[in-house]
Parts: C-alpha cells; sequence; structure tokens
C-alpha cells in the first residue's frame, strides 16, 4: 500500500505538551479518524501537519517528502476553520475567486458543486445558505484543484441530524474517488460510520492506532434472563466461555472470552441441559464508544 503520510514520534509543547510523541502512518485510499475528546490534541497535529503550527520534536513525511512545502500543500484540501465566503456574493463566485488563487481551471467549479448537492443552488448567495450547505460548499472549495488528500477538522460540527448525514454521504463520495481523507473528530459514532481507520488521542498521546474494524472485532457479549437469575448467574460462571459476568437491571450481561466462539443458539442449549430456560437471550457486540471508553480508562 502506498503510503500518504507518515508521522513519526511529533510531539509539541506549549507551556505543557499537547502532542506526545505520537506516529501513524496514512495509506492511500483510507478514510483516516484522529479521534479524541476536546483538547486531546486534534487541531495541533493538523496544524503541525499543514506547516501553521511548529512541532516542538518529530518529523512527518508527505508522499515520501520530508515537512510541508508549497507543492505539497497544492495536493492537499483542508478544511480546518469555520467556512469562511464572501456572504454577498454567490456559491459560484465565491469560488471563482478561490479557484483564481489556486489557479484552477473554472469548469471545475460545477463539477466540485454537484459532488456536494450544491450545483442547483450555485447562483445564490453565500449568506443565503444553511450552516449544512455552507460546510458542504467549503468542502467543494477545498476539493477544486482536485486534492490528492482531505483534512476535514470536525466536519459535521453543530449540523443537524439531515446535515450530518449529507456531509457523511459526500465524504463517502469523495473517498470512492480515490481521495484519502484524515478526519478529526469527537464523535465516536461518526469515526465508526465513515473511516476504515482509526487513531486515538488521549491528552496528546496515541492510544490507538489501526483499523476499526479491528479495534469493533471483539467477540461481544450476550444479555440473558431467566426466572432464576443468580442460578443462571452460577451456571455461566462454570461454563468459562466468558471473561465477565454481571447483573445490568433484571438481565445479565456476559462477556464471551476473545478465544471463545459461542452462537446463542449453543448457549441456549447448553443451560437447558442444566435446567436454565432462558426467558431472554441476545448477542451484542460493542460499539466504538464503548471500546473506546475501555480504551480510555485502561490507559489511566
Ligand atoms: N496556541 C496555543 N497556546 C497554548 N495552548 C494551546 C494553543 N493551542 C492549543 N492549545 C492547547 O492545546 C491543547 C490541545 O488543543 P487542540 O485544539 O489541539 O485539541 P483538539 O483535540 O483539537 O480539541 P478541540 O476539539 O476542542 O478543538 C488544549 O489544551 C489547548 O488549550
Amino acid at each position: 500500500m502506498e503510503k500518504v503520510l507518515s508521522v513519526k514520534n511529533l510531539t509539541k509543547k506549549f507551556k505543557r505538551i499537547v502532542v506526545n510523541n505520537i506516529s501513524f502512518d496514512v495509506e492511500k485510499g483510507n478514510v483516516y479518524g484522529l479521534l479524541g475528546p476536546n483538547g486531546s490534541g486534534k487541531s495541533t497535529t493538523f496544524g503541525m501537519l499543514l506547516s501553521t503550527i511548529n512541532p516542538t520534536s518529530g518529523e512527518w513525511y508527505w508522499f515520501g517528502k520530508k515537512g510541508t512545502d508549497s507543492d505539497t500543500l497544492k495536493k492537499i484540501g483542508a478544511i480546518i476553520e469555520q467556512p469562511n465566503f464572501y456572504p454577498y456574493l454567490s456559491a459560484e463566485t465565491n469560488l471563482k475567486i478561490v479557484a483564481e488563487i489556486k489557479g484552477t481551471p473554472f469548469h471545475r467549479i460545477d463539477e466540485v458543486l454537484q459532488t456536494v448537492g450544491l450545483l442547483e443552488r450555485k447562483k445564490d448567495t453565500f449568506k443565503t445558505y444553511s450552516l449544512g450547505m455552507k460546510q458542504r460548499l467549503a468542502i467543494a472549495s477545498a476539493m477544486l484543484n482536485n486534492p490528492e488528500v482531505m483534512i476535514l477538522d470536525e466536519p459535521t460540527n453543530g449540523l443537524d441530524p439531515e446535515g450530518i448525514i449529507q456531509i457523511r454521504e459526500i465524504i463517502s463520495n469523495i473517498a470512492k474517488q480515490g481521495i484519502t481523507i484524515i478526519i478529526a473528530s469527537h464523535l465516536l459514532d461518526e469515526i465508526e460510520k465513515i473511516c476504515s481507520h482509526v487513531i486515538v488521542l488521549k491528552e496528546g498521546n496515541s492510544i490507538y492506532c489501526g483499523r476499526v474494524d479491528e479495534m469493533t472485532a471483539n467477540n461481544g457479549y450476550f444479555e440473558l434472563k431467566a426466572d432464576n437469575n443468580t442460578l443462571l448467574l452460577n451456571a455461566l460462571n462454570s461454563l468459562g466461555w466468558f471473561t465477565a459476568v454481571h447483573p445490568e437491571g433484571d438481565l445479565l450481561k456476559a462477556q464471551i472470552r476473545d478465544d471463545a466462539s459461542i452462537s446463542a443458539s449453543s448457549l441456549n442449549q447448553k443451560l437447558a441441559e442444566q435446567g436454565i430456560f432462558l426467558s431472554h437471550l441476545t448477542k451484542k457486540k460493542m460499539s466504538l464508544e464503548s471500546q473506546f471508553l475501555e480504551l480510555v480508562k485502561n490507559t489511566n
């Protein structure tokens, strides 16, 4: 796989260290999530990779070339701040201004407006746009010069559910064109829905870096209920298939061991053989959110 970005031991210290020795690689054509709570260092990391913030130490390579020079910046479409366009000019005219600055031919304007679903509204002034439309116009603007990589800092911040879904669909369509995307977000659910890979930051430290599906590839857990939950609890513990069994409301939750592969029907049969008949049985997987909370907890 071709590497688009390689980050090695990147550190930033303001008064205190806010990005601490993080390393990760970004491979072409994937969608990466930089996931972390507010203040975990996501924007600072982007700032360093885009050369707007000086690193304290460490290095990075875009397309195999050290640092971020002006040629490299031409290959990156970034949205770091709130969209900023001329309010009384149309979307089309605003993009013409950007195209002039970037030296991009005007025929790209309709193409990028089509990608973000704003072609029909291109004659409308920016000030009449909803927040979601403004954000979509910013994405269009960042796409004007055919970037190989897009960097998006919290692209759905402040949007309503419909706006969030639209941005998600646009991001996934852009990714299908082979453009590598790196998104910063504190929304775990968003990362799970959009990204193939995730880098989890906590207080400036990278605590997980890898595929989202590998992060979620735990064996999951069962929720169960019987007339006598005490008997059920003892039976589950004696099976040795679970790392933990504990009550949650009137249900029991049994966390399946990593090396065990148990179907709901085989568990049901095993318990029935012991005279325990279930009134409730479901097999579930932990969401990325629970995994993330586990990771954050484990590093304390
Ligand atoms: N110029 C600066 N001077 C001093 N401290 C800063 C500066 N910029 C950022 N910080 C601090 O660095 C830490 C990381 O901030 P950063 O904006 O990178 O986090 P973030 O993960 O992007 O959070 P958010 O989602 O809230 O933007 C924060 O504690 C922030 O206050």
